[in-house]
């Protein structure tokens, strides 16, 4: 019965979800905590990260690549034995860490953000974890960096993979190039592709300016006869694309 009465309500949820949380009495959040730290085994200096992250940046740490995504990530990124790949959107360096973690010991990770205090907070937790060799921080725009990679053709073809989390507008931007980048079989991830749902409606997409560059590099990847694309429904949603 209270179900139902809640059901009622709550119009915009999907039923079925309403039904999963409620039933056990947890919320979202009690069950994303739940899967991050009783089902995944993630070490004590990667919360450490977020805990500081949370106290110095407050309402910034939302940015926090989730958890449960990174280690989804880090497991494709060992699957796939990669050596060499691109970040652009570093934050505190905790996604950085978590594909650092899963790289080589001469392994590499060019990680592109224009942000020096935050980017500073993890490169003390790189080093501690004893994978700062592996990454190479870029304190510039990503527009730049991809241009600087591009202007030496070496570069075309060579990296594992990549990890888009920066700058929504510039998505469509940031494309081409990444692709151009990969080998082949190298992977894009594109973060955020659900943007808070507002990826998936229309009328929210035209009156948001993240929501439609994001959805317009989706669409760019479907239409691609170079890549694979799959979209999958974790955090905030998460697209890859594989050059074939
Ligand atoms: C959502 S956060 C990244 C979160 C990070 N992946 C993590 O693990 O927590 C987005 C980051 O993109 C960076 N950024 C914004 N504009 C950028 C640009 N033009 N080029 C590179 N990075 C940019 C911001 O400084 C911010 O640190």
């Amino acid at each position: 019965m209270e179900l139902s009465s809640k059901k009622q309500q709550t119009t915009t949820t999907n039923p079925l979800t309403l039904v999963k949380y409620t039933q056990h009495h947890k919320s979202r959040h009690d069950v994303q905590d739940f899967v991050n730290f009783s089902m995944n085994k993630i070490p004590d200096l990667k919360v450490r990260l977020r805990r500081e992250t949370h106290e110095k940046l407050v309402d910034d740490a939302i940015m926090l690549t989730e958890i449960d995504q990174c280690e989804h990530m880090q497991f494709i990124i060992k699957l796939a034995k990669a050596k060499k790949g691109l970040e652009l959107g570093v934050f505190t360096g905790y996604s950085a860490l978590s594909f650092a973690e899963a790289l080589p010991d001469d392994g590499l990770l060019i990680a592109v953000d224009v942000n020096k205090e935050w980017t500073d907070l993890g490169k003390k937790y790189w080093k501690e974890a004893g994978v700062d060799h592996k990454i190479q921080l870029r304190l510039e725009g990503g527009d730049i960096v991809l241009n600087e990679l591009l202007a030496d053709e070496s570069n075309i073809d060579t990296f594992d993979f990549a990890f888009v989390d920066a700058d929504k507008p510039n998505y469509p931007n940031y494309y081409d190039r990444i692709i151009k980048l990969l080998k082949p079989n190298g992977f894009l991830m594109i973060d955020n592709t659900i943007w808070n749902g507002k990826t998936t409606d229309e009328t929210l997409r035209n009156s948001d300016e993240n929501a439609r560059c994001i959805w317009k590099t989706v669409q760019m990847a479907l239409n691609d006869e170079r890549v694979d694309v799959h979209s999958i429904y974790l955090s905030d949603g998460l697209t890859i694309v594989q050059k074939k």
